[in-house]
């Protein structure tokens, strides 16, 4: 796959811009503010529809301005692909592939896959269970649109429980009916969803270990392990006896909205134990896991998106990043970022076959 050109109407620091990219590695230097990263959340708009920093897409739009539209032509296994996205104060979210507008936006994700790394994505080892969930949900979602359709009716379904449960202001009288109509409806989403992510995990452990040893090659052994307590014995029957708990708690506290995955390095929660670097260098070897994974399931290649990813690596782990994403046998179109531009343009003097750079200044591209 490869995104051709992008208009930028409106975007965020972008009055209109419109730019061509070419088939390798796009770098994308210019002093910090300067929109580097902006430029990459237009691309992540147009694979899932949403901004990747911002999920209000009203401050998305120029300051002092109604409206922002992105528009791009990707080629995806050798066919044109027109992807428009158009959004206005106060209107729905208009998001047409081909000149077709989507009834559903959850319908177009997977279409242009993306991996996306962002300096902040250590908070997917530093937070809470949720940020990993939503991490390995959208890395399922992005090519089985029969698991999007499992969570989103888990979320209605747990928002509608929920809301009962509040109403119902912690009396342990409850309409046992009821709460048996949602919980006869959950219960099997809950399986599925777990039954899934099981699939998947065994499926993705492998590319994560793979790239890990491949950029940061050592002694150190990562592990990811998928932990819900959906698949422990009885677990209906526990589930069951949280009546009381949830009715007190007036929320539902069991089920695969709880799920985790547990990061160790050399055995060791990465969280407690890890340097800045080994969990920069996690995220990295996890995100490039998704890369792999999404390629193998898709049969083509994903866009890659890096925003400044040298940042907090060693000399070595940088070199053999670089050995790795100038492999063309491995990776095809790749955007990424560097407030550096000199360190970028040394980094890459060996690759001019690969690479091209682009100069960004308050919003223009040169
Ligand atoms: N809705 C908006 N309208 C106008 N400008 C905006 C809007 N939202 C963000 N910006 C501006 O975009 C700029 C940030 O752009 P971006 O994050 O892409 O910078 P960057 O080049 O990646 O910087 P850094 O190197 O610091 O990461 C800021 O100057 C910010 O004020």
């Amino acid at each position: 796959m490869k995104l051709n050109s992008l208009k930028l109407s409106q975007f965020k620091n972008y009055q209109e811009v419109k730019i061509s990219f070419s088939a390798g590695i796009n770098c994308i230097l210019g002093k910090n503010g300067m929109g580097k990263t902006n430029l990459l959340d237009a691309i992540h708009y147009l694979s899932m529809t949403r901004s990747a920093l911002n999920g209000i897409d009203q401050q998305n739009i120029s300051h002092g301005e109604k409206y922002f539209a992105i528009n791009s032509e990707f080629t995806l296994q050798d066919k044109p692909l027109v992807i428009n996205c158009y959004f206005e104060q106060g209107k729905k979210k208009v998001f047409k592939v081909d000149g077709k507008e989507m009834e559903k936006l959850s319908e177009h994700i997977g279409n242009v896959p993306s991996v996306l790394i962002l300096p902040d994505d250590t908070e997917i080892i530093k937070e809470g269970s949720e940020v990993r969930r939503k991490f390995f949900d959208s890395v399922i979602s992005q090519h089985d649109r029969a698991y999007l359709e499992l969570l989103m009716n888990m979320q209605r379904l747990l928002k509608q429980r929920n809301s009962f449960l509040k109403s119902n202001d912690g009396n342990l009288k409850i309409n046992h009916n009821l709460i048996n109509v949602y919980d006869e409806a959950l219960l099997p989403i809950f399986r599925s969803i777990v039954e899934k992510r099981t699939a998947f995990i065994e499926h993705f452990s492998p590319f994560f270990s793979e790239n890990y040893a491949l950029i940061f090659e050592g002694e150190e052994i990562p592990d990811i392990t998928y932990k819900s307590e959906v698949t422990e014995d009885h677990f209906e029957e526990s589930y069951k006896k949280g009546l009381q708990k949830d009715i007190i708690l007036q929320r539902t506290n069991k089920g695969a909205h709880k799920d985790d995955y547990a990061f160790k390095l050399n055995e060791r929660p990465i969280k407690k134990f890890g340097s800045q670097g080994q969990q920069k260098s996690f995220i990295i070897a996890l995100k490039l896991a998704e890369y792999d994974y999404l390629k193998a399931q898709k049969g083509f290649e994903p866009l890659l998106l890096l925003d400044d990813i040298f940042d907090k690596l060693d000399d070595d782990r940088i070199e053999r990043l670089i050995t790795l994403l100038t492999d063309s046998e491995r990776f095809s179109q790749i955007f990424m970022t560097d407030a550096r531009a000199e360190r970028s343009r040394a980094f890459f003097k060996d690759h001019d076959d690969r690479i091209s750079f682009y100069d960004i200044s308050n919003g223009a591209i040169r």
